[in-house]
């Protein structure tokens, strides 16, 4: 390079300013706004929006728990179906946020009665291919299981609506490493021919903070950037 600067070590700094603009932007407060059960609910902020999507139990809320450093903002729970509207948190400084976090209901079996799963299924669809903020969603998948039929419906809808998506492994503290990259590198493969896929796969544990760092540091260059 120009000034003397090996191509690797520049790559490393541009990695580390990555991380220190997520590690930043997470610092900020994040505010509960509200949940809502039908898109009317919405508020029209004119942030950019991230949505944490993904089969139910497979750790959306805990997720948004992990990326913010706060246990309780989102409810978790062992049974599929915690959440059941959508929960919309807001980032960054107090006044001026910075971004939306949209924690959604989960996909595919729940334990909740079968309407109140169809209501919260229509109502996520329906949030997924017509919420003009939404700049990403995020499509979680449990690590040990892999991509199961119903996030391929879901990465369908994505395709076909051209909404940006990227796949985040999640509970890889259950696996082992080699397991889990046999598991990145498959779902990667998988996600070739999705046109609307973003081609990384992350891999996190909310339970031990492993890729919270990295998730974080590709939500900032979605966020608004900080004001001068
Ligand atoms: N070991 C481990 N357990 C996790 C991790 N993330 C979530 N869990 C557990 O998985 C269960 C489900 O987590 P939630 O965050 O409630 O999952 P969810 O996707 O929001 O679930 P619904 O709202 O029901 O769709 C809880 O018992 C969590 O403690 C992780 O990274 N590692
Ligand atoms: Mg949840």
């Amino acid at each position: 390079m120009a000034d003397g600067t090996a191509p690797e070590v520049e790559g490393a700094a541009a990695q580390a300013a990555r991380i220190e603009a997520g590690r930043v932007l997470f610092a900020q407060p994040c505010t509960f706004l509200r949940g809502v059960v039908d898109l009317a609910g919405l508020p029209a902020s004119g942030l950019p929006e991230v949505a944490f999507s993904g089969r139910s139990n497979v750790g959306k809320s805990s997720l948004v728990n992990a990326l913010t450093g706060r246990n309780t903002l989102a409810r978790t729970s062992n049974t599929p179906g915690r959440t059941q509207e959508i929960n919309l948190f807001a980032l960054g400084p107090d006044g001026r946020p910075r971004l939306m976090l949209a924690d959604l209901p989960g996909h595919g079996f729940a334990r909740a009665p079968k309407a109140k799963v169809d209501a919260w299924t229509r109502l996520v669809n329906a949030y997924l291919k017509g919420r003009p903020p939404l700049r990403r969603v995020l499509l979680l998948v449990d690590a040990r299981h892999g991509l199961k039929s119903v996030d391929r419906t879901v990465m369908g809808l994505l395709d076909g609506a051209a909404v940006n998506y990227q796949v985040v492994l999640t509970k890889a503290d259950k696996l082992g490493i080699k397991a889990v990259a046999e598991q990145q590198a498959a779902t990667v493969a998988a996600l070739r021919e999705h046109v609307a896929a973003h081609p990384q796969v992350l891999v996190t544990s909310a339970q031990t903070g492993a890729g919270i760092p990295e998730l974080r540091a590709a939500l900032a260059e979605i966020a608004q950037p900080p004001a001068p």
